[in-house]
């Protein structure tokens, strides 16, 4: 279990990610209205909220798929709100989705393999002159793809296609999936939606191994019991704001939380 979480002003110092005052505006929709928060590296920080708080905008703002309406965003202290996913892909943020959906006919191990940072087979030019090395690093690549699929407990099926898999198995394969190109920090949608039980103790476990393994979360969550397990600290939304913020326990007693979530189940 988590110690009393420490708050932003204990540890100054750069954030994984931050985002100032962020809005996004569909038309006359304020999806984010004016959101600021901060996730320090090693934090697993929770992104929770009723049905359309603007919980997925955030996570589209953060990873590029969206451009702000205005605000900032930052990733590692650089702004990046201009630049396009891809970039923060290389910047060292990695992203899963609520739900995963991977190439159905390739094996697991060449789903994973398709998230590699940089594809040594892709560069034409240089590649034609060296056969050799392309061959050693897709092999390399294979490799630490089926190391991944082994920390997940899917190393049995890496070479079966992807559709024989349940949904929380894909869960799994997209976190093996998102840490092929090695971020720094991971936003992750709703890991514990549509999973059964048996495999959401599995997702946890491996979720808090990457964690102390240094790597940063961001989480969007509905599952009380799961966001408890995970995150030492959470930011509740509600109408593209930020409500409350504060450790799991006590943003669920806060009666502003209790109010948005019965307003937005009504
Ligand atoms: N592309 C879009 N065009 C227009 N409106 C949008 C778009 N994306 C989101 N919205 C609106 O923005 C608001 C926030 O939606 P969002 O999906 O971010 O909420 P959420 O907190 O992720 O909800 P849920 O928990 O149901 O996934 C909603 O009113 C939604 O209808």
């Amino acid at each position: 279990m988590h110690a009393a979480p420490p708050t932003l002003s204990d540890a100054p110092g750069t954030a994984a990610i931050e985002t100032r005052n962020v809005v996004k505006r569909f038309g006359g929709v304020a999806a984010v209205d004016g959101v600021s928060l901060a996730v320090r590296p090693g934090e697993i920080v929770g992104l929770i909220g009723p049905n359309g708080a603007g919980k997925t905008t955030m996570f589209d703002l953060l990873a590029g798929r969206h451009a702000p309406t205005s605000g900032e965003i930052l990733v590692a202290g650089r702004p990046v709100q201009h630049e396009q996913a891809h970039r923060r892909l290389a910047a060292g943020l990695g992203r899963t989705f609520q739900i995963p959906r991977p190439f159905p006919e390739m094996t697991l191990t060449e789903n994973v393999m398709t998230a590699a940072q940089r594809h040594v087979g892709e560069a034409i030019l240089p590649n034609l002159f060296r056969p050799g090395r392309v061959a050693a690093a897709e092999r390399a690549a294979a490799e630490r793809a089926r190391a991944l699929l082994d920390f997940v407990a899917l190393g049995h099926l890496a070479d079966q296609p992807a559709r024989v898999l349940s949904g929380g198995q894909r869960k799994l394969l997209e976190l093996a999936r998102v840490m092929m190109a090695e971020p720094a920090t991971i936003l992750l949608d709703e890991p514990a939606a549509g999973v059964n039980r048996t495999l959401l103790g599995l997702i946890v476990d491996r979720i808090l191994a990457v964690n102390a393994r240094g790597v940063t979360f961001l989480v969007i969550e509905h599952d009380m019991d799961m966001v408890a397990r995970l995150c030492g600290r959470v930011y509740v939304m509600a109408a593209g704001r930020l409500l409350a913020e504060g450790a799991p326990a006590e943003v669920a007693r806060d009666r502003r939380v209790v109010e948005a979530y019965l307003g937005g189940a009504a």
